[in-house]
């Protein structure tokens, strides 16, 4: 049985929970339990303090957890990395108020900078040959200058609109984060076989979140060109239509890629372009 930390409430919850969903992990949190059995798959999921996260799953008190690598980084357990999960994306980032005439790192020198990760505030710091004073404090950091508790600050920044209804200006990123899977670095055999069936599965997901379905008709003489623009998962389909000189090709196309495909299919005379979403993806 893999026991599997998530975030109980917060920014990674919803994702999380929607993740091991698509990996076909059900999970009934209906009535708010901290430890909810999957249905259909051997494991165990614990919803705790994102902050605690990393602790447990050193501990072996979980297996693996899901959790954003500023908490990791900060915590500096010995742990694996063993996939970056795509989303809970932010920076952790050094803020001053908007009228400072900021010119560089060296201006951070003498001030006071109110955060909660001290850790790797103090790496940033070590690492420019800055001095500055730092102030632990757990939440809602933003407002610090402004009730004169520091000069500046530094914390998670994504949008930036917390920053900017405080009268703030991002000035140093320090790390860019995004929700991770971490694991114990001694798992047993049989947890360590169960890790890989939820790994292939995430891989899946992830892999089919960048690729859509793509299926067209088009002249034969065009195909060797459109081959060659659509590489396929190994190479595309290719079925003769019933009106002659014509073929019906299917092939998967990247996301990033995708206008750019289309409008050459266009000029190789490509027809009736249908584009479908993949729910999952095996190489
Ligand atoms: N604005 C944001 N946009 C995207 N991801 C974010 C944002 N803020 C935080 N995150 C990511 O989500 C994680 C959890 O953020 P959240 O604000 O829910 O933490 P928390 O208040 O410490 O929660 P907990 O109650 O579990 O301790 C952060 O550690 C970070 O990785
Ligand atoms: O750049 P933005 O899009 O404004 O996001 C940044 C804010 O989001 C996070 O807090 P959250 O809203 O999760 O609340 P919290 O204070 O409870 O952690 C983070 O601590 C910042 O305050
Ligand atoms: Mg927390």
């Amino acid at each position: 049985m893999l026991k599997i930390a998530i975030q109980k409430s917060g920014r990674l919850y919803e994702q999380s929970v929607q993740l091991l969903k698509e990996c076909g992990i059900e999970l009934n949190n209906g009535n708010r339990q901290l430890k909810v059995k999957a249905f259909n798959f051997p494991a165990e999921a614990y919803f705790l303090r994102d902050d605690d996260i990393p602790q447990y799953v050193a501990d072996s008190v979980a297996d693996v957890g899901i959790v954003g690598e500023n908490v990791v980084f900060e915590k500096e357990k010995d742990l694996n990395i063993v996939s970056k999960l795509g989303f809970g994306r932010c920076r952790l980032s050094i803020a001053v108020p908007k009228n400072m005439n900021y010119q560089g790192g060296s201006d951070l020198n003498g001030l006071k900078i109110a955060t909660s990760y001290t850790v790797l505030l103090q790496k940033f710091l070590t690492e420019n040959n800055l001095k500055a004073d730092i102030h632990e404090i757990s939440g809602s950091v933003e407002i610090a200058p402004g009730i004169g508790l520091a000069d500046a600050i530094c914390d998670l920044v994504s949008s930036g609109s917390t920053l900017f209804t405080n009268n703030l200006k991002e000035v140093e990123v320090i790390l860019d984060s995004q929700a991770v899977l971490v694991a114990n670095k001694n798992l047993d055999e049989e947890n360590r076989k169960i890790l890989e069936n939820l790994l292939l599965r995430i891989n899946a997901v992830k892999a089919a979140k960048n690729y859509k379905y793509i299926m067209m008709n088009a002249p034969d003489h065009q195909l060797k060109n459109i081959c060659a623009l659509l590489p396929g998962m190994k190479s595309p389909t290719i079925v003769p239509l019933a009106e002659k000189g014509w073929s019906s090709i299917q092939s998967v196309v990247n996301e990033n890629d995708f206008w750019e495909v289309i409008e050459k299919l266009k000029q190789f005379e490509a027809q009736g372009i249908l584009v479908v979403p993949i729910e999952k993806m095996i190489s």
